[in-house]
């Protein structure tokens, strides 16, 4: 549904408030004002659907919104991870590129005290996702299905309302390379989170997209960390994990372009909290009308959050993941009415709703998967949230 707002001057009627959005990257980074249209349409209400409903009505947001005066319209906000869902995007009336690394250098970290953690809940917590994981390989062994990403949430309760601001400068202070967001999802509810992934970027008939899959935890010791990479490098499961991934998406795009480079293995990628298999997948599209927003519904939901094959990840995830994973591990970013814009995997992230605060974390299960580490895999990846709100891992479940 596509909701224009009557009081384009005042910004007024949205369920998303004041709308301020946020998304910065080494591309294009822009913020946002106001909510000229929301689109809250699933982009798939039904698995099998053509998405041709939903890709019609951003363009009728884009043509309402130029009719409006808004001369270069974009839409910015999160695709859930179930298609089916509705998509908490919009329009908003004022939007301004800047330069990230501009912004980098005006953000302090926070001195301001970060208010004390009251309770914590892991859901599920430890002992139902190894059992989950055992279930997944379980699984492996019997059916098609060869990957599944499971997940967990972490909620966190503060003695206090935090600070969106603060937490979105501690993410950037910790990691100024990081696709960080801000967007506002649902009543008071605000989405934010330093992506290490990007789905896709597309910019006249290029397309970029840096799929990641494999993973270990940084070490304070630097010897430590570099052999923790190097056995990552070469670490047959991961390889396998992350071939899955880079298998798929060469499926989805190859019939999009005429020219497509995957490079034949992974390197390195490294965040404070992780490294990362990363591979850097080029193409050159046949059609350069296909918008980003189109090329990025395509490629979600890649195995790097989902699994393979997809729908039986599907099928096993909504199995025994006791939680509704929403906006986590969707998308999120912008797309402008030439098609052009950047989506990135909504991942390192968090919701804040006051002095409550979800924070999520997943792993990718394979055959050779050991549930205690992918407990721990969980563990290390929610360091980039807990980190930017001053909780330390031996704090946390
Ligand atoms: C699902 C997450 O990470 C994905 C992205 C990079 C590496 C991953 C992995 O090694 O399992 C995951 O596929 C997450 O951070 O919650």
């Amino acid at each position: 549904m596509l909701f224009p707002n009557t009081d384009i001057e005042s910004g007024g009627c949205s369920a998303l408030g004041s709308a301020d959005f946020l998304f910065t990257s080494s591309y294009r980074s822009l913020r946002g004002k106001g909510v000229f249209a929301e689109i809250n349409q699933p982009v798939s209400p039904n698995a099998d659907d053509t998405r041709k409903q939903f890709h019609e009505s951003v363009q009728e947001a884009f043509t309402a919104a130029k009719k409006a005066g808004i001369c270069n319209p974009v839409v910015v906000g999160a695709v859930p991870f179930d298609l089916g869902q509705p998509s908490r995007l919009y329009i908003p009336i004022e939007c301004d590129f800047f330069d990230r690394s501009e912004m980098v250098s005006t953000v302090n970290d926070c001195e301001a005290p970060i208010p004390r953690v009251e309770k914590m809940q892991s859901v599920p917590e430890e002992r139902r996702f190894k059992q989950a994981v055992e279930q997944a390989i379980a699984n492996f062994q019997h059916s098609d299905l060869r990957k599944a990403v499971l997940s967990r949430v972490l909620n966190v309760e503060l003695a206090e309302k935090v600070s969106v601001d603060e937490i979105l400068s501690r993410l950037i202070v910790q990691n100024p390379l990081g696709y960080h967001f801000r967007i506002p999802i649902e009543g008071d509810q605000e989405l934010i989170g330093s992506s290490p992934e990007l789905l896709v970027r597309k910019v006249a008939n290029q397309l970029t997209s840096n799929p990641l899959a494999g993973s270990a935890k940084r070490q304070g010791d630097s010897e430590r960390d570099l052999a923790v990479s190097q056995s990552l490098l070469t670490s047959s499961k991961d390889s396998y994990e992350h071939r899955l991934v880079i298998d798929e998406i060469r499926q989805v795009l190859a019939p999009y372009c005429n020219k497509l480079d995957i490079p034949t293995s992974p390197e390195l990628i490294s965040t404070p909290a992780m490294w990362h298999l990363s591979s850097l997948i080029r193409g050159q599209l046949d059609d350069p009308q296909l918008s980003a927003l189109e090329l990025a519904c395509e490629l979600h939901p890649t195995p790097a959050v989902c699994g393979f094959p997809t729908k039986d990840a599907r099928n096993l995830i909504r199995l025994v993941e006791p939680f509704e994973r929403g906006v986590f591990t969707g998308m999120v970013g912008w797309c402008d009415a030439e098609g052009n814009g950047e989506w990135v995997v909504t991942i390192r992230c968090g919701i804040v709703n006051g002095n409550q605060i979800q924070l999520f974390a997943g792993a990718g299960i394979v055959e050779d998967s050991c549930p205690e580490q992918e407990w721990q895999e969980t563990r290390a990846k929610l360091g980039t949230m807990l980190n930017a709100l001053g909780i330390t891992q031996q704090e946390a479940l």
